[in-house]
């Protein structure tokens, strides 16, 4: 089977194969995992057993690095690893599933077994882990007035027909059918949800009974304020809390004595120790000191308790995944996902894993043998990028089926483009000579439009932050409003977060009316190979607004993983090899670089290309370059971010409609 406890040193090819080996050949009648509720604790195949486990999130790391981030996870100590199943990365629209390259799960799970890691998995179906919709698919929102998270029919049935997948596939992995999955959480911190609706976890539960058996053990997550709501008869009651709650002594005896008021007997378990903290952007960059997180941990161990540290690696939001939470405004969260874990972004052993992995060593035996050494590190540049072109140049390649037409302006979802951006089309019916104020009532940009005229920027509204510009045009001049999705809200009660133009804006006294929405498929174009510049139609020379640069480049010294830095970019998007690496900020940080891991270059000489889609202003010196270290913790652009007070929204005057 595989082996829970750790090995007396490191496996040797052969043996590396025999956890594989014996996937295959399940001795399903010898394999347990149970609570001994008489003695508080595990047991696994009939023996006490306690799980040091660590969350990795396959969906943030390359398929190629998962194995050497697992192997870094045995070698710390850890005899497990927990992570999510998020449902929009499998099921992009409904009834289409993709399980394949960084997509295919039950390859990462052979990794683990492979790594010799048990397996704590959290398939949701919510997830939160500042995530898109905390994993929930955006084309639930087709439904505006569906209730998510709660008995409603319409999200059951959505529900009911992914767990019907996806529950099938895992039902061979689960521990005593010979696989490495010991447990299986239900939901996701549901007692912080406001809705409160014990249907909806009945049902859930009885989902996960019908399809995986009464063997498997299924669990809860909550905060402490959280286990009312989101205990269930049935599932075991599992905690989390970090080394911040622990700053009085007796902290952890009071949480694990409310825990135990859901579950007076059988192991004591946190979830999720938080071993560092996320970051927003705009925000200054988070960090949990290495005493506080070994001085916490070390106490749980003594006190017998199971434990999963959130994260212990925390990876990358690529592309557009990252989430969004909402303190007072709406805060995205960064590309990078560091999170000050044990192993960082880019997976390099931290002080923090081997303090962690001193403390482990006092209560189990650890693998023998050094971490493997931080990987090469590459630094290349300057790069000067050319101008390809303004995004309005390409819009017919961008948007190839044509524009929607509205009345009113339609939300993403309406016109069904889940992540990215959607252009914006309306046409002035007057003159507009003076300069006149150009708003979206109720804080309606969601989350961020960037504003032309007949293809002139005339500057950004943002979320919470900016709520109008002013602008002048010509009679029937082309008004263009690009629209940015920032990432949907992962945690709260309102993951119903639409984007786009939510509601009609406004130019002086007249509300604009008919609307040619443009969902852009801006990835699909990014990847085409040859110069972007070769497509587009004559068009200013001089760039105006959101504007695509690019550039090829070839490495002939040794490769490595590197780290792209933009000084005097704003913000944007960036892709090499038309992998989507995500979005920078430079201006407002605290994210100054975007970790580009080595496998993604072309070495050798060979030509590899980078291309930004710069949203606001360039540097005049168009260059970027790559460094041999992050950059996570800027000081923040002051002058850069608008402040909230500055921006207070003047009662509307009467309106009128446009062109009536
Ligand atoms: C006070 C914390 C409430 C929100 N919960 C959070 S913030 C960081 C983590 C991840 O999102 C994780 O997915 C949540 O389960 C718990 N948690």
């Amino acid at each position: 089977p595989v082996s829970a406890m750790a090995p007396k040193k490191p496996p040797c090819l052969p043996s590396l194969l025999l956890p594989l080996l014996t996937l295959l050949l399940p001795q399903a009648d010898t394999r347990s995992f149970v609570v001994d509720r008489d003695n508080d604790r595990f047991l696994l195949d009939g023996v006490p057993f306690r799980y040091v486990s660590g969350s990795l999130h396959y969906f943030r790391v390359p398929r190629v690095l998962w194995a050497d981030r697992l192997f870094k996870m045995r070698m710390s100590g850890l005899n497990a690893v927990q992570f999510y199943v998020p449902w929009n990365y499998h099921e992009p629209e409904p009834g289409v599933y993709n399980f394949h390259g960084s997509r295919d799960l039950i390859a990462f799970l052979n990794e683990a077994a492979i790594a010799n890691l048990l397996v704590i998995l959290r398939p949701g179906p919510y997830i939160c882990a500042e995530w898109d919709m905390g994993g929930l698919p955006a084309w639930l929102l087709r439904k505006p007035k569906i209730h998510l998270r709660t008995s409603d029919p319409d999200f059951l049935a959505a529900v009911d027909s992914w767990f019907k997948v996806l529950l099938p596939k895992i039902h061979p992995w689960l521990y005593h059918n010979g696989g490495n999955i010991i447990s299986i959480q239900v939901e996701n911190e549901y007692g912080s949800y406001r809705a409160c609706d014990f249907n909806y976890m009945r049902h859930l539960a009885g989902l996960f009974r019908a399809i995986l058996g009464d063997e498997i053990l299924l669990f809860t997550t909550d905060g402490p304020e959280g286990l009312k709501c989101g205990s269930l008869e049935g599932l075991y009651t599992t905690v989390d809390f970090g080394p911040g709650l622990l700053s009085k002594a007796d902290n952890m005896t009071k949480i694990f004595t409310l825990l135990r008021n859901y579950e007076p007997h059988g192991p004591l378990v946190n979830s999720e120790y938080y071993t560092g903290w996320l970051d927003y952007w705009g925000q200054n960059h988070s960090t949990r000191s290495v005493h506080s997180v070994t001085n916490g941990l070390e106490n749980m161990l003594k006190l017998g308790a199971s434990v999963n540290m959130y994260m212990f690696h925390g990876g990358t939001n690529f592309g557009y995944w990252n989430g969004a939470d909402e303190k007072g405004r709406f805060l995205p969260i960064t590309t990078s996902y560091d999170y000050d874990a044990p192993i960082s972004e880019a997976g390099d052993p931290t002080p923090k894993l081997f303090a962690l992995r001193d403390v482990i060593s006092k209560f189990q035996e650890i693998p023998l043998g050094p971490l493997p050494p931080p990987s090469p590190k590459m630094m290349l540049g300057p790069l000067t990028l050319h101008l390809d072109g303004d995004l309005l140049a390409f819009l017919n390649y961008l948007c190839p089926q044509g524009p929607i037409y509205s009345i009113l302006p339609m939300t993403f979802e309406a016109v069904k483009q889940d992540h990215g951006f959607v252009l914006y089309r309306t046409y002035l019916s007057n003159t507009v000579s003076e300069p006149t104020r150009f708003w979206v009532p109720n804080n309606g940009v969601h989350d961020r439009a960037y504003v032309m005229v007949d293809g002139v920027f005339h500057g950004v509204l943002e979320r919470n932050m900016k709520h109008k510009l002013f602008l002048t045009g010509q009679v029937g001049a082309k008004l263009d409003v690009l629209l940015e999705s920032m990432g949907r809200l992962s945690f709260g009660s309102n993951t119903s977060d639409f984007k786009g133009l939510i509601e009609p804006p406004v130019l002086g006294q007249t509300i604009l009316t008919r609307w040619l929405m443009f969902p852009l498929k801006v990835d699909k174009l990014v990847k085409w190979w040859f110069p972007l510049q070769l497509l587009k139609r004559s068009h200013p020379q001089t760039p105006s607004g959101p504007t695509f640069y690019s550039t090829m480049f070839a490495i002939l010294g040794s490769s490595g993983d590197t780290f792209l830095y933009l000084p005097g970019w704003t913000k944007g998007q960036v892709w090499i090899n038309g992998f989507n690496l995500g979005r920078y900020w430079t201006k407002r940080g605290p994210q100054q670089t975007l970790y580009v891991p080595r496998p993604l270059l072309y070495p050798r000489g060979a030509l590899n290309k980078i291309t930004l889609l710069e949203l606001e202003n360039a540097p005049p010196q168009p260059q970027v370059q790559f460094l041999d270290r992050p950059i996570l913790n800027s000081t923040l652009h002051r002058t850069y971010v608008y402040s909230l007070s500055a921006e207070v929204q003047s009662d509307p005057e009467p309106m009128q409609l446009s062109g009536h």
